[in-house]
């Protein structure tokens, strides 16, 4: 089951040294999963910067997700993708990326996208923005009720994003979040790793939350 901290990388808070020293950092910390997310136009850059990042995640038992780019994704052998309303579809990603590769699909403060994703064989939702957040300030916002409905309604995890703290996102957990993914409160902060550890601990207290007695079984990441 896929549950714990969703670390997503940017390029403004971490400069090309500090990439992957951080991505590793915050993985020591507990972070389950890594989204390299660039928007920049860079290809040759961001395909050096990918490749680092899947040999990482690969050596740390981590997973690296790429942001928007489902041929970045099948370029440096990523386990997946994520994917948003700009983005190519579900099935689409799935032929090039295959089987195995894990899709995530935002679906803002929208219900019906998240049962359409379920429906398409997504392999994760996400929901958010649930606070203000300085990396995306122009994001809608979502409310904690998407998650519980999700949580109770859908097989397969689900994310929160958006200005989300170790100190705000219990409320996340407990509405049914198995993900938190957060920017700014683990790459900005001085010390990553422990940064990534509050998350860490976060889950732990929040092993055996209410959500946990729904109906999802072996099917869930
Ligand atoms: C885990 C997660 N959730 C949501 C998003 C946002 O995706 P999108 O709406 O496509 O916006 P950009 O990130 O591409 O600006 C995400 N990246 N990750
Ligand atoms: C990509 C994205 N989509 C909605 S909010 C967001 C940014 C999240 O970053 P932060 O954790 O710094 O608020
Ligand atoms: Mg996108």
């Amino acid at each position: 089951m896929l549950r714990g901290l969703y670390v997503i990388t940017d390029a403004g808070l971490q400069t090309p040294a500090r990439l992957v020293p951080g991505v590793r950092q915050a993985i020591e910390g507990g972070a389950v999963l890594v989204q390299y997310r660039d928007k920049s136009n860079d290809p040759a850059r961001r395909e050096q910067q990918a490749s680092e990042l899947v040999e990482l995640c690969n050596a740390q038992n981590a997973k690296l997700i790429i942001n928007d780019d489902v041929a970045l994704a099948a370029k440096v052998g990523a386990h997946g993708v994520h994917l948003g309303r700009d983005d190519l579809t579900i099935g689409r990603a799935r032929e090039q990326l295959g089987k195995k590769a894990l899709i995530g699909i935002s679906c803002y403060n929208q219900w019906p996208l998240a049962q359409q994703a379920a429906e398409a064989g997504a392999d994760y939702v996400a929901f958010g923005r649930f606070f203000v957040s300085q990396t995306k300030p122009d994001a809608v916002q979502a409310t904690p009720a998407l998650l519980t409905q999700a949580r109770r309604e859908l097989d397969i995890p689900v994310a929160a994003i958006g200005g989300i703290t170790a100190d705000n996102g219990a409320a996340l957990i407990e509405a049914g979040a198995d993900l938190l993914a957060v920017v700014r409160d683990v790459f900005a902060a001085t010390d990553v790793r422990a940064a990534a550890q509050r998350y860490q601990a976060l889950f732990a207290s929040h092993e055996h939350s209410p959500c946990d007695a729904g109906q999802h079984g072996e099917n869930r990441a």
